[in-house]
């Protein structure tokens, strides 16, 4: 389905019937409101034929009765079209939001959070705009301009003939504009989300922002954000403005015509007072009526532009994951056979040169090597972050190709190096390791034990409903740590990936901290991206990479003999400058 507005369209299926009973209101308050001009009109006549008799309370009476229909029509037109309209936004929005948060981890080196969470805001209100109050207006001003063109025709065939000449070329310019309109309401939009995406790292560096006193640079970086949207504001407002001018002056132009023909017919005696009264007003209604809709085209066209970004994440789908087809229960064993890996933003540089590795199940692995050895590449291999160029991965001797990530992942727990936490309570952090059922306090509790975090965590005054902030920033860097510690516990892992810390905590806590890891590692298989020398020598194995290659493996205390090799540098090196080993 190419074409954008059936795109949009199809959304909209899931609401048919509610939007068929708004729509069947809709076309009974037309019905009411065409009728008006019709008692007007007999009104008008009767009165200028002298007619005699109690004709107007009948004709009064009529009306009484359309009125009422008129209104409880109204009422449930309105709140039906209104509603659903809240209700397909709702919709789209949660599309988006699932749509994105399915969405690779690929996907999110290439966008910034900031722009997506501005798409999801003031690209889907737009939306919100168009399809509630817009749309509404434009159905029932095709059906006014339906109706009145029939009653038009039916009362002056004649004077109905101008509005035929007129209304093509109104519908000719409102296209025009509407297509330059669509373009530019993208850019808008494309701009928007700049000074989103601006925005969005400002405040969350913050601290650095204000460490190193850049507030004025951060204003400059805003104001040359939202100054690019303001230019195409301004243009495509100056676009609208001299449409709406070109289609005022049509619009009273073909009335002028209407009254001036009109007068000559009833001169003539072709056409009565009353039903050029009635003439006119379903001229005004018709008018009226081609004005929204030509309104609605425009905001119709600045939607589709606005939100083109949105339908092509809901319709892009998922990438960058593996296909499923076997269920896994890993025991914990992984190999990688000849693999190579370049990160999607950086082709021509391949971050993991052709590694090739087995661990067993249970063994305790460190990584080590420089920065940018790649290290932290293999551990986002193994969770199936991205899929590898050339060579495998195999789980158990599986080929991860043939096994479902998600469930490859259910088996894997990661503590991460400076954990990240959401802006919720100590609780509802560790319950996320197993978000997919119910956890009760006391399995938490029981795991925070484990971890060493039981005792501060009941320090607090609300204990494990104590909100930490956002990201985590109410609690001490080993407290987060013993968090992330207890939420990869209560996962119960078969493999777990360690991304240590190279910053020290003092040493009580680094001891509560290394002790609840201990824990925590035992009986799993452990790939840990080591920097402190303890965990390096009572690792099972270690691995040195270096530019992307495997370059030395084995025991600590074989390697250290091996003074030509790399790793007898790097540990050489390290200890003697820092007392730890990046
Ligand atoms: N998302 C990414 N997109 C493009 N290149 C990346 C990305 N992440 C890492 N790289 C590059 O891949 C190479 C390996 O990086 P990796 O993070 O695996 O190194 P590391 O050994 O974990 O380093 P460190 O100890 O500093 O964390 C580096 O050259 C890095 O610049």
């Amino acid at each position: 389905m190419d074409n954008p507005h059936l795109q949009r369209l199809a959304i909209l299926k899931p609401f048919a019937g509610r939007l068929a009973f708004g729509l069947f209101f809709m076309v009974l308050t037309v019905s009411a409101q065409l009728a008006y001009p019709k008692v007007l009109s007999s009104f008008i006549d009767n009165i200028a034929a002298g007619k005699s008799g109690d004709w107007y309370s009948t004709l009064a009476v009529i009306m009484l009765c359309v009125l009422v229909v008129h209104a409880i029509a109204t009422a449930l037109r309105y709140y039906l079209l209104e509603s659903t309209g809240h209700m397909i936004v709702t919709r789209i929005r949660r599309l988006l939001f699932a749509a994105l948060i399915n969405q690779g981890v690929p996907f999110y080196d290439k966008h910034n959070v900031g722009e997506l969470t501005n798409r999801l805001s003031s690209d889907v209100e737009i939306l919100h705009g168009t399809l509630t109050m817009g749309a509404a207006i434009s159905l029932r001003s095709f059906c006014v301009l339906a109706g009145g063109g029939v009653m038009m025709l039916y009362t002056s065939p004649a004077l109905s003939l101008i509005l035929a000449v007129f209304m093509p070329v109104g519908i000719y310019l409102g296209k025009r504009a509407g297509k330059s309109y669509r373009v530019r309401a993208k850019e808008v939009q494309d701009g928007l989300a700049d000074c989103g995406k601006v925005a969005y790292e400002h405040f969350s560096n913050i601290r650095l922002v204000h460490a190193f006193n850049q507030q004025r640079v951060a204003k400059k970086r805003y104001a040359d954000a939202t100054g690019n949207a303001l230019s195409v504001l301004v243009s495509s407002t100056r676009l609208i403005a001299v449409f709406r001018g070109m289609i005022s002056f049509l619009t009273y132009l073909a009335l002028l015509v209407t009254l001036w023909w009109g007068a000559r017919l009833i001169s003539d005696e072709q056409l009565t007072i009353g039903e050029l009264a009635a003439f006119l007003l379903y001229a005004v209604m018709v008018t009226e009526s081609a004005n929204a809709i030509s309104d609605f085209w425009t905001s119709w066209m600045r939607t589709i532009g606005a939100t083109e970004r949105i339908f092509e994440i809901i319709q892009a789908g998922t990438h960058g994951e593996w296909n499923a087809s076997q269920v896994a229960k890993l025991t914990g064993s992984v190999e990688f056979s000849r693999l190579v890996f370049a990160y999607p933003e950086r082709p021509d540089t391949p971050a993991l040169k052709g590694i090739s590795f087995s661990i067993v199940a249970g063994e305790k692995v460190a990584l080590v090597g420089a920065s940018g050895a790649g290290k932290s590449t293999v551990a986002n291999m193994i969770l199936g972050f991205y899929a590898p160029d050339e060579g495998r991965i195999l789980f158990d001797g599986v080929d991860a190709r043939y096994l479902d990530v998600q469930d490859i992942r259910e088996s894997i727990a990661i503590v991460e190096q400076e954990p990240s936490l959401f802006s919720g309570s100590i609780f509802e952090n560790i319950a996320f390791a197993v978000s997919e059922r119910d956890v009760g306090l006391a399995e938490v509790r029981n795991a925070a034990r484990l971890a060493n975090a039981h005792e501060f965590i009941s320090r607090f005054k609300d204990g494990y409903e104590t909100i930490v902030g956002e990201r985590g920033v109410q609690l001490s860097g080993g407290q987060k740590q013993r968090i992330a510690i207890a939420r990869a516990l209560l996962r119960d892992p078969r493999i777990l990936i360690l991304d240590e810390a190279t910053s020290a905590l003092d040493s009580a806590s680094e001891q509560q901290v290394q002790e609840a890891l201990k824990l925590l590692m035992r009986g799993r298989t452990t790939i840990i991206i080591a920097h402190r020398y303890s965990t390096i020598t009572n690792a099972d194995r270690v691995l040195v990479m270096n530019h992307g290659r495997l370059v030395q493996e084995g025991r600590h205390a074989d390697l250290i003999n091996d003074r030509e090799g790399l790793y007898f540098s790097l540990m050489h090196n390290q200890l003697r400058q820092h007392g730890s080993v990046v």
